[in-house]
């Protein structure tokens, strides 16, 4: 991603399906904050595969879900995924990049009603997502997750420089 006015975001953790870089059956989303959105460049290849030459709907889902996760960077509260809606446009091609541009629509109290928007380098909108997240604390994840990696989620900068990482 190469736009001047982007500052890159810190992955969820190294092992989350969408963004960690060490896990080796995720998406390496690298995500970028842009004002009030946040945005990624993802290129589903053939670990992704639907039908023969196509990106599965359950992977699309995947980035679009992840990238709602990180827009609780900008509104600076955690928050999980309570409904996830994928419209579907047009078929995803393997191998040709799309950026995912995602943002808080609305709020109302412990509801945070998100939207993205993908789009294919030729100009193509090819799916739109809608999510409804709700706002916890830590107690939300301390039961299943190791006490330092949940401490982590809460406590890292809200904007860090990638080369930073
Ligand atoms: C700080 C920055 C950090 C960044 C790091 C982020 C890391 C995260 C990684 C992200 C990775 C990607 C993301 C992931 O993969 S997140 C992983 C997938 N998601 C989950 O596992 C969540 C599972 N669900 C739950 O745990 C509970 O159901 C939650 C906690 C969500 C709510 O259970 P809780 O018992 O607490 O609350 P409530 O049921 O009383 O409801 C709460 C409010 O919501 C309203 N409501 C409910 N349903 C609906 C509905 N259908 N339409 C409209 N409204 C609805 C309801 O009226 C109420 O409103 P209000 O009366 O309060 O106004």
């Amino acid at each position: 991603m190469a736009d001047s006015t982007l500052t890159s975001l810190p992955p969820h953790h190294p092992q989350c399906l969408g963004c960690g870089p060490d896990n080796p059956a995720g998406l390496h989303l690298a995500v970028s904050r842009d004002g009030d959105s946040v945005v990624t460049d993802v290129t589903f290849d053939k670990r992704h595969r639907g039908a023969p030459g196509l990106a599965h709907g359950g992977a699309i889902s995947a980035a679009c879900d992840d990238l709602f996760g990180f827009v609780l960077y900008v509104v600076e509260e955690m928050a999980v995924t309570r409904r996830l809606t994928v419209d579907y446009l047009a078929p995803v091609p393997l191998g040709q990049p799309h950026r995912i541009t995602a943002g808080l629509q609305r709020r109302h109290g412990r509801r945070l009603h998100l939207e993205a928007t993908g789009t294919g380098h030729d100009g193509i909108t090819r799916f739109t997502a809608e999510a409804l997240f709700v706002v916890v604390d830590h107690h939300h994840f301390a039961p299943h997750g190791l006490e330092a990696d949940v401490q982590a989620m809460f406590t890292r900068p809200q904007r860090r420089d990638r080369k930073d990482r």
